[in-house]
């Protein structure tokens, strides 16, 4: 099975850790921009108050920046305008994307998590949702799993909409190939990076390696 036409290969959504020191997550974050390409960086600090998550978006932004990877913020529109991000992930219970697109302006990503469902996929891009999110498609470490996420939503979704899809949850080098081939234009992935046994530098290598063998565009 190749890639829907006109899909180009995916790349990495890189997702932080839920909670972090700033400094050491800033030499974490270089290691894994070390290992190879990184589309987006998200700041997803859970239970954290708002001067915390702007300290280390201030820490971690301009690295994300100098390796032209975009920065969003988990959550919270109102954040990622403060730090002048360049984004928010909306979940299903974090505020409406009009509101989110009155604070942010056209200018910003504003992405929606979507679970398994094209319906609310479809309804976030009605909303004006720059990329919608499916998952979770493996058992997660990360996050407690209460929606299981089929191939086939990302099959059909990206082979009926242009509006680009993240898939996430539980997602490693070893299984991120179907993902690859189901069209997925994203992998949002956490705990495989930062738990690695050899390093963020080389989940990222072992990732974009994996990305290439299974990405086949079409003819
Ligand atoms: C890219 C991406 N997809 C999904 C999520 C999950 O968002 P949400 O359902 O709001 O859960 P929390 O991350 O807020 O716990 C995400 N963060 N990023
Ligand atoms: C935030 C989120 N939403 C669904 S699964 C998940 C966790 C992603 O982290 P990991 O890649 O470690 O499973
Ligand atoms: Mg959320």
């Amino acid at each position: 099975m190749t890639n829907p036409p006109g899909r180009d290969r995916p790349r990495i959504y890189l997702i932080t850790p839920d909670h972090l020191e700033p400094d050491a997550a800033a030499q974490k974050l270089e290691a894994a921009f070390s290992g190879g390409d990184i589309a987006c960086v998200q700041l997803r600090l859970k239970g954290a108050d708002d001067e915390t998550v702007l300290a280390a978006a201030r820490r971690l932004m301009p690295i994300a920046h100098a390796h032209d990877a975009a920065f969003l913020i988990n959550d919270r529109a109102d954040l990622a305008k403060a730090c002048d991000a360049d984004g928010v992930h909306l979940g299903q219970k974090d505020g409406d994307i009009a509101t989110a697109r009155n604070l942010l302006g056209f200018n910003k990503d504003i992405g929606v998590t979507c679970h398994n469902s094209r319906h609310l996929a479809f309804d976030a891009g009605d909303q004006g949702a720059d990329y919608v999110a499916f998952g979770a498609f493996f058992p997660s470490d990360t996050k407690k799993i209460e929606h299981q996420a089929e191939l086939e939503t990302l099959e059909i979704w990206s082979e009926i909409s242009e509006i680009p899809c993240v898939a996430i949850g539980g997602i490693t080098a070893t299984n991120c190939g179907d993902l690859v081939r189901a069209g997925a234009d994203f992998l949002a992935i956490s705990g495989y990076v930062w738990g690695h046994a050899d390093g963020p530098a080389a989940a990222i290598s072992a990732l974009n390696t994996a990305i290439d063998a299974a990405f086949q565009p079409a003819s």
